[in-house]
């Protein structure tokens, strides 16, 4: 490929990134990053902190590089962090953080991990569907700095990093600076979040991950994790490690991607004040769509080479068609369809279309308006009963949705009572988050080894680490509190199936007026369930 690439018979990936309008700049010097994409399998990372329930569409960007790299064959890690969200980044940032709780810093990075794993699983999908056949050279890491950062000791990053930073240039950074001047301060931990993400940046870089990817705010932090690691590599007590750098194609360097702002000035992803999420819960596949239908004239082009793996030619044509006729939206269509098939899957795109389509067709309108994408004869069966779906926006100011909810896709978040819990066996618990239709199908489940409950990793306490699982078994119900931490319960069936419990009193469960299967239910007991018991 690289020959190839030499020749000048096929785009580098670079180019190909700069030619979907997906970097704003490198970090380091533009060439030498292309030589790299030439001449290497250049490994490449992107970290998010979990300091909300779900990504925002405005994570995509530096996602969406990561998605292509995946797609060419590039390894790519999605980083989440768990650690780093403890402190804040304050990149940009005026104002400290409120300091979150800590069960609801665990219940985001329950969901992010959850929803990161179905994004680079939901991008191979996307990728097949345009044409990218999944080779052996694919790979795709998940990763959460929790991993490292538990068991790292202080002096040990003091030692290996905190030797070779000098103050000054730190005291020098924007954002430091304008928060010592205006700002309220900062506070030593924010002042070292950049040391934070140097250290994952270290680790990962050692791994081969030579390439990090930010949005525009990283910036800094990417300079300086590349300068941090020619320091560490150098100077490193760990002789293995050590490594001078010199040859340019073993360099650490970055890509920020563009910000984007609405024509009014706003940031991107936000709507009427609310982000755009990608968690059906909070935002649905509906609003996800009517957000990128909402696109303006003058960016939709843009928007269709950053946002979808729509190739460059069948853009331009889908632009002429739109240039012949704007209020058609032609390009919005596009971009809504492809963006919440990336998402949300091929069905889900092709349901909230024809939704889409029966609600909004103009009067006296001519058949379809576009032939983009291909729809169904009738919605899939999930989507018979719920033709307004879209339009319930569960934003109650419960941050969990109520489960009686089945807008779209399956929502990971459920609340039950403490008496459905606790003391209650796991079949039932099952039954109850709405895993399984009934308790005896759960019992089944759990025969063969098809559950698992988020467990004990280590000594540092369940689930404080990278999510890890253990297979139910029929055991005694008082097992069941164990593996409670924090008032939440992670509960898996198979690969993809999980559900955040989050546990309340009876009480606040009946005020809210929430419901769950198996609650006040006199039903007669099921005979496999005794048998369980
Ligand atoms: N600081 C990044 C997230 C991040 C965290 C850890 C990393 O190693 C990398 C990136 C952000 O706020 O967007």
């Amino acid at each position: 490929m690289g020959k190839e690439i030499e020749a000048g018979k096929r785009k580098s990936f670079l180019e190909h990134l700069e030619e979907r309008c997906l970097v704003n700049s490198v970090v380091g010097e533009r060439d030498v990053l292309h030589q790299m994409f030439t001449k290497k399998r250049v490994g490449m990372y992107a970290g998010v902190d979990p300091t909300a329930p779900s990504l925002h569409v405005g994570h995509m960007l530096p996602f969406m590089i990561l998605a292509w790299g995946y797609v060419w064959g590039l390894p790519v890690t999605f980083l989440l962090g768990g650690s780093t969200s403890k402190i804040g980044d304050p990149s940009g940032r005026m104002k400290g953080r409120a300091p979150v709780e800590s069960s609801v810093r665990k219940a985001n990075m329950m969901s992010m991990h959850i929803q990161l794993k179905k994004l680079s699983r939901s991008i191979e999908t996307y990728g097949r569907r345009h044409g990218y056949v999944r080779e052996w050279v694919w790979k795709r890491a998940l990763m959460n700095n929790n991993t490292w950062w538990n068991k790292t000791p202080f002096v040990e990053v003091l030692r290996e990093l905190g030797q070779f930073i000098r103050i000054g240039p730190m005291l020098g950074r924007d954002t430091v600076k304008a928060r010592l001047t205006k700002g309220d301060g900062m506070a030593f931990s924010e002042f070292s979040y950049p040391l934070m993400q140097a250290w994952d940046w270290w680790i990962l870089f050692r791994k081969g991950c030579q390439v990090q990817v930010g949005g525009s705010d990283q910036f800094g932090n990417i300079l300086f994790g590349m300068d941090s690691i020619k320091a560490i590599s150098k100077n490193t007590m760990h002789e293995i490690n050590r490594n001078p750098l010199d040859d340019d194609m073993d360099k650490p360097m970055g890509i920020t991607t563009p910000l984007l702002t609405t024509s009014s000035g706003e940031k991107f992803g936000k709507s009427a004040g609310n982000a755009i999420w990608l968690d059906s819960d909070l935002t649905s596949s509906f609003e996800l769509y009517q957000f990128f239908h909402r696109t303006s004239d003058d960016v939709v082009e843009r928007y269709l080479k950053m946002f979808t793996f729509l190739p460059l030619e069948e853009i331009s044509k889908i632009m002429e068609a739109q240039n012949q006729d704007p209020s058609q939206r032609v390009a919005q269509q596009a971009l809504a369809a492809e963006f919440v098939e990336l998402i949300h899957g091929k069905k889900e795109a092709e349901a909230v279309v024809m939704q889409h389509r029966s609600l909004f067709r103009p009067r006296n309108s001519k058949a379809e308006p576009t032939p983009l994408p291909k729809t169904p004869s009738s919605p899939p069966a999930s989507h018979q009963n719920s033709p307004v779906s879209g339009f319930t926006n569960p934003q109650s100011g419960n941050e969990y949705a109520p489960q009686t909810n089945f807008a779209n896709m399956p929502a990971p978040h459920v609340t039950l009572p403490r008496s459905l819990v606790y003391n209650q066996n796991f079949h039932k618990i099952l039954y109850s988050a709405g895993l399984v239709a009934s308790k005896s199908e759960g019992h089944r489940i759990i025969q063969n080894s098809g559950a698992y409950v988020g467990s004990r990793a280590g000594d540092t306490g369940p689930m404080s680490d990278s999510m890890s699982f253990t297979p139910i078994k029929p055991w005694e119900a008082s097992k069941t509190e164990t593996f409670i931490v924090d008032d939440l319960l992670l509960l898996r069936i198979g690969k993809w199936k999980y559900k955040i419990v989050k546990i309340i009193s009876d009480e606040d469960f009946k005020q809210k007026g929430l419901t769950a299967p198996g609650y006040e239910e006199a039903e007669p007991e099921e005979p496999v369930q005794d048998a369980a018991q």
